[in-house]
């Protein structure tokens, strides 16, 4: 039997820059698992999609995905583009590391790669919006403007810090936005916080923010965060560090496998911690699109 070949496409400059220190005993690591590596190093923004797409194209059987949650969303999105999908692996070198956290890949790099050489393989969603791709999280409401805003020297510097740092700045900025949402079983017109498509249970930091997403049920969870008070969002937070917020009278929280965004005015949107154009959205869930090694 010929080796399975794996492109290891990796950001240098994420999170702590670890990739550098490790990456010689992580190739060690793939080659002995029998899976014949060969690198690409990003250069920048958009090089690790090109490089996904690149890598389906040559038919490789795996490509793993090494740096922060942008890395990761942009290999996604070369790979769910593709006719044939290498499966994905993750290598969670970035500050937060959000979607290798939501499949429990280890925090340390190098255990990281010797969980991959398991080959487990688990069949994973993929949430469409428009032309673009995200595996864990499409949000949309001032909030989640903020970790775009996060210039990278200052998150390598000082990590997730960075990010409640650039929170608490713009508390006193945090609007509601107008939006229209529709879904086959569900319906709004209305000012909101914050709406969040969640593809799994946890998002930046919070472990049960939709505390029945399962990646692979081919279901998108929704929640969304009706028009707001400061005292009222402090108090949300605080619950859903719980899991309990969607009790909460000002949140609504439901399952479906497409809906629509609107706006009539400009927001944002956030897929997998990246900016990802504007409203107006379709979002559909693309059951089982890619194979993940976990
Ligand atoms: N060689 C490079 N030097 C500087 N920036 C790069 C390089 N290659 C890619 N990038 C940029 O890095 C960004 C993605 O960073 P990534 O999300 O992987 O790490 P992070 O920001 O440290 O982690 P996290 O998203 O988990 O907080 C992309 O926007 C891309 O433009």
């Amino acid at each position: 039997m010929s080796k399975q070949r794996a492109r290891l496409i990796y950001n240098p400059s994420s999170g702590k820059e670890m990739m550098r220190q490790h990456l010689p005993e992580i190739l060690d690591i793939l080659e002995s698992a029998g899976l014949e590596t060969s690198c690409h190093m990003t250069k920048g923004s958009d090089d690790a999609r090109e490089a996904a797409v690149k890598a389906a194209a040559d038919e490789f059987d795996y490509v793993i995905a090494a740096g922060g949650d942008g890395t990761v969303n942009e290999v996604v999105n070369g790979l769910s583009s593709a006719p044939i999908r290498p499966t994905l692996g993750i290598l969670p070198a970035g500050t937060s590391n959000d979607l290798a956290r939501a499949l429990r890949i280890p925090r340390n790099l190098v255990k990281a790669a010797k969980q991959l050489t398991k080959f487990q393989v688990r069949p994973l969603d993929v949430g469409q919006a428009n032309d673009h791709f995200f595996i864990n999280i499409a949000g949309c409401g001032r909030i989640t403007e903020i970790t775009y805003e996060v210039p990278s020297k200052m998150k390598t510097a000082l990590g997730q810090l960075a990010y409640y740092m650039k929170g608490l700045e713009k508390i006193p900025q945090l609007g509601a936005i107008h939006l229209e949402v529709e879904a086959p079983n569900f319906g709004f017109s209305g000012k909101a916080m914050l709406c969040l498509i969640c593809n799994s249970r946890r998002v930046g930091g919070f472990e049960k923010l939709a505390p029945e997403a399962e990646p692979d049920d081919g279901l998108f969870d929704v929640i969304l965060i009706k028009q707001s008070s400061i005292p009222d969002i402090v108090k949300l937070a605080t619950q859903a560090l719980r899991g309990e917020h969607i009790h909460n009278q000002r949140v609504m929280y439901f399952q479906t496998d497409r809906l629509k965004i609107t706006s009539n005015e400009r927001v944002d949107l956030n897929l997998d911690g990246e900016y990802g154009g504007s409203l107006p959205k379709e979002f559909r869930v693309l059951k089982h699109h890619l194979r993940v090694l976990v």
